[in-house]
């Protein structure tokens, strides 16, 4: 598991590329039959991904590294399935995963295994998992269960719908937000005007990409900002103090996970456009 620590924004300011990259760029969330797992000690998101091969592939991490036996003894858990369909076994439940199916795991689950349906067209499971203190029911939903929120224009290039599975109106957790966020064809710029949110971080992964395809993705203080170049299938780690919001050369989908200390999603510090630098 790698583990990413936490950078003071005045420090983030010296950053050259090389750099910015190695804190707040995961480049690889998808190896066949592997779990990859990236430990962040902002608000200590694990973010990771699994791609089942052949045979079915279990959540856990090495026991030292995350202090407990089980991955979910302290955690709660958010998975998307952004590849083909797939099955989570969760301590003997079967839950069918079709694309873009999300599925919320309660603290205490022992047994969680992922498979794919098919070995030529691979689940892809990309999750967000975070401390938790209460069991919350684990609870599936699909897109069309998701709760959606229209924003943008097309004039401004940023008409989009932010389907929220994992919120206050919808999947219940104790400090897990999970959604993703769908581009009108033509738009390409999400979350701007942007803003922080100094009470919670946020993940996000960019996917649905052709591979010549990039996304700009903008972080930093709003008066100081840097860019990621981001490719398709890789996260971005976003700390309270950063804004977040990217711009793409080509057609991409996002998923974007929030924990800290509050659930509301207004709870937002808008920028102001005339304020950013
Ligand atoms: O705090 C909220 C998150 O940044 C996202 O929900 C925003 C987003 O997906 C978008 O504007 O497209
Ligand atoms: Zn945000």
């Amino acid at each position: 598991m790698e583990i990413r620590y936490a950078v003071h924004p005045q420090e983030a300011r010296k950053y050259d590329t090389t750099a910015l990259r190695e804190h707040f760029l995961i480049e690889t969330l998808f190896k066949p039959g592997e779990i990859v797992l990236t430990y962040s000690h902002v608000d200590r998101f694990i973010v990771g991904g699994v791609q089942p091969a052949g045979s079915p592939v279990k959540l856990e991490a090495d026991p030292k590294e995350i202090g407990a036996a089980t991955f979910l003894e302290r955690r709660e858990i958010g998975i998307i399935n952004i590849g083909g369909s797939g099955t989570v076994t969760v301590d003997g439940t079967v839950y069918a995963m079709e694309p873009k199916d999300c599925l919320y795991i309660g603290r205490g689950a022992k047994d969680v295994i992922f498979a794919s349906d098919r070995a030529d067209a691979p689940a892809k499971f990309y999750f967000n998992s975070c401390p938790a203190h209460q069991t919350y029911p684990t609870v599936k939903a699909a897109i069309s269960e998701a709760t959606p929120r229209h924003l943008g224009s097309l004039e401004q290039s940023n008409e989009r719908t932010i389907y929220q599975y994992i919120h206050e109106g919808g999947i219940k957790s104790c400090q897990l937000v999970m959604g993703m966020t769908l581009l009108k064809p033509g738009s390409m710029w999400n979350t701007m005007p942007c803003h922080t949110h100094n009470r919670r971080s946020e993940v996000y992964f960019y996917f649905d990409m052709p591979d010549s395809g990039v996304v700009f993705h903008f972080m930093g203080e709003p008066q100081e900002t840097r860019h990621i170049v981001v490719r398709n299938e890789q996260a971005v780690i976003s700390p309270s103090w950063s804004i977040h919001s990217g711009v793409g050369t080509a057609s991409y989908t996002f998923i974007w996970g929030m924990a800290g200390e509050n659930q509301a999603f207004d709870d937002m510090d808008p920028v102001a456009m005339q304020e950013l630098r």
